[in-house]
């Protein structure tokens, strides 16, 4: 299985690259992100099958689709073996009845309490497998609105073969995500707060790879979801969870809190092999470039907002692009083209064509702070439990609709545990979430992080120094 840039033909040549040189890249030289040459495939018989099956087996069988031959099926069995044994849930990822017609997908029983675990402690095994075989040391560059960088940290913190490096806006994500991060104490983990937004740490970091001399002087990696390892890791649990519903025979609809676009772009992926899927519905908080973008047609930054939310806070969502190629016929001479464009102008407008194979798939919708907040209330007050800001996001979006919904069932992805964002849950509901393993001891351990501004120059000689003196 081959990997191509969304940026194909455009720029400087991105050739076609196996897997592992993918997952290790992160992005593409073209500034483009990687896609498979084509989408492989399950057939319906092939995904009633996953049903009654645990979940690392699941997850190796779609694995192996996007691993071609690279990693023998024993190897890959063992990772994704091992990866999900450090979750504190048997199922992995359990589908929860909120609703007659709704259900939550809670994806947070990871060490870090959030979704991002799921892909990132299989990151972890594979970039180990992957720079074992090519005798290299690298550096990881991360950009975390708060989840990500806690559960990369986790995923990686002791690793020889690997530095990491987090950027993270300062004052700008919760104390516990913040505690996951800079209370590590292996030496080849350093954080920075940077003095911006979230955007401004991603945008740093695409700048980087931008870098041919900085990029090849670190050996840099990429371990946020413009790698593609993340958004493969990440479409399993679409399968596991449609398939619980009875797919292929159901086409359930999936509801997705949504920043950076990698977790409702993996549902794309999971629906591109053959799943079938009736709609998934993109829920943003006020920092809506991706809803509006469905909505209507345009897709234009914004300036970003502080929110309940603030894993979210993101008005440049790197996944688009992805979704941007896939429906501009593959063409990478024109998404190149236009993402070009959106760096430079802030906005592009999406072809009527793309527009329209988008919205055969996707919606959005924008959900204010007051709202989120009703939704933790009536979450907890009709059913009992207590959600996270995020999920509510997205509950409060499908309730839209009204119930029942014309998308039943539909699948809420629960992306954070409430206890990393204790104040606004408390805040909303009266209670403080009970803290589950981990998290309890993270207030008494040191911190350890730096201080830079928004600046990549700054960014890159702090990088450089830490990872080759
Ligand atoms: C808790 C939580 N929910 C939702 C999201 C949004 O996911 P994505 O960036 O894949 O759209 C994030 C950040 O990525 C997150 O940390
Ligand atoms: N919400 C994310 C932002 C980065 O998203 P990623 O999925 O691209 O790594 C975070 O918590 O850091």
């Amino acid at each position: 299985m081959n990997y191509i840039s969304t940026r194909s033909g455009c720029g400087p040549d991105s050739p076609p690259i196996g897997f592992l040189d993918a997952v290790l890249a992160g992005l593409a030289p073209d500034g483009g992100l990687y896609v498979p040459q084509t989408w492989p495939a399950f057939t319906p018989e092939e995904i009633a099958a996953f049903g009654g099956k645990p979940y690392h087996q699941v997850a190796a069988a779609v694995l192996g689709r996007f691993a071609g031959d690279e990693i023998p099926a024993d190897v890959l069995g063992d990772m994704c073996r091992e990866a999900y044994d450090s979750f504190s849930h048997a199922a992995t990822a359990p589908l929860k009845q909120l609703y007659p017609d709704t259900y939550l997908l809670e994806l947070f029983h990871g060490p870090t309490l959030a979704f991002k675990d799921v892909a990132m402690q299989l990151l972890g095994r594979l970039y180990d497998y992957a720079l074992k075989r090519q005798g290299r040391k690298i550096t990881i560059l991360a950009a975390t609105s708060g989840d990500t960088g806690g559960a990369a940290v986790e995923a990686f913190r002791g690793r020889s073969n690997v530095n990491i490096v987090v950027l993270f806006p300062d004052g700008r994500i919760s104390e516990v995500q913040r505690r996951f991060m800079t209370t590590a104490t292996e030496a080849n983990v350093r954080c920075v707060a940077v003095q911006g937004t979230f955007d401004d740490c991603q945008g740093i970091l695409k700048a980087a790879f931008q870098d041919d001399q900085f990029r090849t002087a670190v050996d840099l990696s990429a371990v946020n979801s413009i790698n593609f390892a993340r958004i493969a890791a990440q479409c399993v649990y679409y399968f596991t969870a449609a398939v619980a519903l009875g797919a292929p025979a159901t086409s359930p609809a999936f509801v997705v809190p949504t920043g950076n676009f990698g977790d409702a772009f993996a549902g794309y992926v999971a629906h591109a092999m053959g799943l079938p899927i009736s709609r998934i519905l993109t829920a943003t908080n006020s920092n809506d470039i991706v809803a509006r973008a469905f909505t209507e047609g345009r897709y234009s930054r914004g300036v970003v907002a502080p929110t309940q939310s603030p894993a979210m806070d993101i008005q440049v969502a790197s996944n688009f692009e992805r979704l941007y190629f896939e429906c501009a016929r593959r063409d990478g001479l024109e998404t190149g083209r236009a993402f070009q464009a959106f760096a430079s102008t802030g906005g592009l407008d999406i072809p009527p064509a793309a527009l329209a194979a988008m919205r055969d798939l996707f919606a959005g919708a924008s959900v204010s702070e007051t709202d989120t907040s009703a939704a933790m209330v009536s979450t907890l007050n009709e059913t009992g439990e207590l959600i996270d800001p995020h999920t509510a996001v997205a509950v409060a979006a499908a309730r839209r609709l009204g119930s029942p919904s014309p998308y039943a069932p539909q699948i809420v992805l629960s992306t954070a545990h409430p206890a990393k964002f204790t104040e606004a849950v408390h805040a909303a509901t009266g209670v403080i979430p009970p803290s589950p393993r981990g998290a309890g001891e993270l207030a008494a351990r040191p911190e350890r992080f730096d201080r830079l501004p928004a600046d990549g120059e700054a960014v890159k000689a702090y990088v450089r120094d830490f990872a080759i003196g």
